[in-house]
């Protein structure tokens, strides 16, 4: 089965305490609070995805989106693998609307409602609160979550200085 990509995207208000959320009205995920994003459309590239879905689910038009990191779902037989593009928007027009898929609301960074949200977003969550570029790969047994590994930019970096003085 071939992967899945989604988009997922996360605006902050100004000075960066709070960030907007939707509750998942219906689908994948529903009643799971999350970020805005969704599948992209033919001829769509990830971050027009990211764009158009986070002005349809929540009303707001970003002028400048951070590319921040990507979360691999993968699962044991294979069936099902996601790949989520993460983006964070810190500057955007329009007022927060509730859509026919997304109930917004903001949160305090410090106090996020992982109760009613994904499983592994405690574990990534913090990385991105802490706006640091990252990659994360999760897999899970059938609903469990059996190994995780979160590798942030800065260890990227460190991992590719390493590789090139060893090349030396
Ligand atoms: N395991 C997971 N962890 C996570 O944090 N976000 C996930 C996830 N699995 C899916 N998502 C996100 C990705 C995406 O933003 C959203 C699902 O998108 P949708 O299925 O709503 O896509 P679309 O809006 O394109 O769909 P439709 O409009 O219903 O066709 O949920």
């Amino acid at each position: 089965m071939s992967l899945k990509y989604f988009t997922l995207v996360f605006p902050f208000n100004i000075t960066g305490d709070q960030v907007l959320l939707g509750l998942k009205k219906r689908g994948l995920g529903e009643n799971l609070w999350n970020g805005f994003g969704g599948k992209p459309e033919k001829n769509e590239s990830i971050e027009q995805c990211a764009r158009r879905e986070l002005e349809e689910e929540c009303g707001l038009v970003a002028k400048e989106m951070t590319y921040l990191g990507v979360l691999y779902i993968n699962t044991t037989d294979g069936v099902g693998d996601i790949v989520i593009y993460v983006y964070t928007t810190r500057k955007y027009m329009g007022a927060v609307a509730e859509s026919d898929e997304m109930l917004p609301e903001w949160f305090e960074t410090t106090n996020l409602p992982y109760k009613q949200m994904y499983e592994e977003a405690p574990l990534w969550y913090p990385v991105m609160l802490g706006n640091k570029k990252f990659t994360a790969t999760f897999l899970f047994d059938n609903d469990d979550l059996i190994s995780y590994e979160i590798t942030t930019k800065d260890e990227l970096e460190m991992t590719e200085i390493l590789r090139m003085a060893q090349d030396i």
